[in-house]
């Protein structure tokens, strides 16, 4: 993302990321992220970027979230072990369904590719929305 070349359904760079998972699977990314704010490489490609979290059970937690952010510049990382958690599940439907429409139908397919997927549950995330090469 730093460097452009991940790009989205309009070829627009991903710009943002929402990263959803709740419990181990929000603290073990906000440790990594918390770690690195005093990076200065880091600092410096995070610029004009932005990392939020998705990690309870409030209803309009999505819609707080997503305010200022645009689909078609946003990579949405879901993050679940078991990847059955029904919140996460909830929001990560929630967010693509944002996504798709806000993009035309023939955009909605190749936007996949900002989607990614971190679980050790090849199956269940194979059977959700995402492509067999996004899967982490
Ligand atoms: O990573 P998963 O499977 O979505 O689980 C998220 C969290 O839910 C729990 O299973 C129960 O709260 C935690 O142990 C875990 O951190």
């Amino acid at each position: 993302m730093y460097s452009d070349e991940h790009v989205g359904a309009t070829g627009e760079p991903l710009k943002d990321v929402l990263a959803i998972g709740i419990g181990g699977s929000f603290l073990g990314p906000l440790f990594v992220h918390t770690a690195l704010q005093t990076d200065p490489e880091v600092v410096e490609f995070a610029k004009g970027h932005q990392l939020r979290f998705l990690a309870n059970v409030d209803p309009i937690d999505v819609a707080r979230n997503i305010i200022g952010l645009d689909p078609e510049t946003t990579c949405v990382v879901v993050v679940s072990k078991t990847f059955t958690t029904a919140e996460t599940m909830l929001k990560a439907r929630a967010l693509w369904e944002w996504i798709s429409s806000a993009l035309r139908p023939f955009a909605v397919a190749k936007h996949k590719g900002s989607l990614y997927v971190v679980s050790n549950h090849n199956e269940l995330m194979s059977n959700f929305f995402v492509q067999p090469d996004a899967l982490a």
